[in-house]
This record gives C-alpha cells, sequence and structure tokens, in this order.
C-alpha cells in the first residue's frame, strides 16, 4: 500500500499538499488514515522515502517571499535514489492561533521559520516584545498554545480546526499573495515526465566563466531556465551547489543532448526528476 511521508504532526501545510496529491492522483485513497505518515523534519521525511520504508516524501521546497528551503535543497542533493515526481502549489494564509483574548496576554509565538518569517511585519507591529520561537513545523507548537493561555502559534486554519483551539487574528502573512511549493519524491525513477525538469550540479573549478558554460548549454538550445538557486557545498567557503529548474521535459532530445554537455562542463550533475506543477 501507498505511504506517503510528510513533514507533521498533522495540520501542516506539508500534510494540505499530501492530500491534494492524494485528491489528484490516487482519489481512490484520499479517506484512508493509515497512507499518511508524519515525520517531525524535513530530512526524516525525505530519509524515509530514500530508505523505502514510504513510497512518497512531501516536501515544501520554495516560497514566493521567502525563497528556498535550504533543509529541502540539502537533502535532495545528498538522496541517491529520488526523483521529483511532481509539484504542488498551495496558496498559504497564516491564522494566530492562541487561547489568549486579546493580543498584549501572548507571550510566545511558536512557528516554522517560514511561518515567523512570512509574518515578520505583522509581528513587528503587532507583538513587538514576544519571544519567537522557531520549531520544525507551524504545528509543533500547538501543544504548548493548548496547555498555556500567554503562548500562540502561527498555523493554517485547518490545523487550529484539528486541534480544536481558536483562532485570534486571520490572515496575519505579510503578502496577501504567499505561494509555497511543495515536491513530490519517489524512488519511481520511470516517472520522466511534465513540463518542468531539475537538476543540481557543483562546478570543476571556481574560475571566471565557470557558471557561464553551463547556462549556455540551456540558452544554445533555447531551453528557459524558471529558478536558479545555489547552496554551500559545506566542503569550503565560497563553493556552491547550484539548483536550475528548466522549462523542458527530459525525454526530450534536445533536453538529452543539454545534460550530455552539462556533464562536460560541470563536476557533478544530479537529474532531479522532469514532472508536471499542479
Ligand atoms: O510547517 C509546515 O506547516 C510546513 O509544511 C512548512 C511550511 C511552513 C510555512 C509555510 C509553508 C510551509
Amino acid at each position: 500500500m501507498t505511504k506517503i511521508a510528510y513533514l507533521g504532526p498533522a495540520g501542516t501545510y506539508s500534510e494540505m499538499a499530501a492530500l491534494r496529491y492524494l485528491q489528484l492522483s490516487h482519489p481512490d485513497l484520499e479517506h484512508d488514515p493509515s497512507i499518511m505518515c508524519p515525520y517531525p523534519t524535513i530530512p526524516q521525511a525525505i530519509n524515509a522515502a530514500e530508505n523505502g520504508n514510504v513510497e512518497i516524501a512531501i516536501v515544501p521546497v520554495e516560497n514566493s517571499i521567502q525563497g528556498g528551503v535550504t533543509m529541502t535543497l540539502d537533502s535532495l542533493w545528498q538522496s541517491e535514489a529520488l526523483q521529483i515526481q511532481q509539484a504542488i502549489v498551495l496558496p498559504i494564509a497564516h491564522a494566530l492561533i492562541t487561547r489568549a483574548a486579546i493580543l498584549t496576554d501572548i507571550k510566545t509565538v511558536y512557528s516554522h521559520p517560514q511561518g515567523l518569517a512570512q509574518c515578520q511585519l505583522w509581528l513587528d507591529c503587532h507583538l513587538p516584545t514576544v519571544q519567537q520561537i522557531a520549531t520544525d513545523s507551524t504545528t509543533d507548537g500547538l501543544q504548548r498554545v493548548a496547555e498555556d493561555g500567554t503562548s500562540a502559534a502561527i498555523a493554517s486554519q485547518r490545523a487550529a480546526e484539528l486541534y480544536n483551539l481558536p483562532i485570534l487574528q486571520f490572515p496575519i502573512n505579510d503578502q496577501p499573495d504567499n505561494f509555497t511549493r511543495f515536491l513530490v519524491l519517489g524512488r519511481n525513477t520511470s516517472h520522466r515526465q511534465g513540463t518542468h525538469s531539475s537538476l543540481a550540479f557543483s562546478l570543476k573549478r571556481n574560475m571566471p566563466g565557470a557558471l557561464v558554460k553551463p547556462l549556455l548549454v540551456f540558452a544554445d538550445r533555447h531551453i528557459n531556465l524558471s529558478r536558479i538557486e545555489s547552496r554551500p557545498t559545506k566542503r569550503s567557503l565560497g563553493e556552491y551547489i547550484f539548483f536550475i529548474d528548466i522549462e523542458a521535459a527530459l525525454p526530450d532530445a534536445n533536453c538529452c543532448e543539454a545534460l550530455e554537455e552539462l556533464k562536460t562542463v560541470t563536476e557533478n550533475l544530479k537529474i532531479l526528476g522532469s514532472y508536471a506543477i499542479t
């Protein structure tokens, strides 16, 4: 039976993405709770799929305001077996969940770093003196909120319903247009289709033009890049891994040719998958 790892506990945005995936891809399985496997951190959810403990992991990769989710990018680079099978974009609207009756009663606010960052201006304006505590997911602090009337969490409306906790204010995100892209990761490599592909590479040597060569491979073939992001290799300061999304599918001949040439101008190249975005 298909099992899905996601960043838990229940009520996270990652769980919402997992439910959306089920609705779209396996409508027959939608209401089977044994499918859904919450993990406490993003790397643990990804490892569960890598090790074959679950078939699929669903994790956030990028937010329209805060940018890349570094834990996901770093785990993807480490992964040997996983491929991106699908991307799911969800609108994100944050609620302030608390048993406090007024804002001035709140002393501590919990959320995932992305949740805190996406509400930073609102927090500075309405709760300037509260202690902000970063948690592994938006729902991690909800137990504390249930026990302590001076605590609050930034999480979804759905999370408030699931944990039967009140919402004091909604929405509190600084930008009304706030979207997060989630990746569906699986070991099934036969799944190479869709409109987009992701890859990552390190460079052979840090020298003038080192990044231009890989970029020219795409430019020369009229392949459009939809994203480029760098992460440190963690080997030495100033060395990077580049994550690139292209608007092309890997079985495409033009694209295969590009990848062959890319191998010659990169040190280590990883094909992360071809997939559709829903
Ligand atoms: O913690 C969650 O709910 C997540 O799924 C990560 C996250 C946090 C904030 C916005 C989008 C995703």
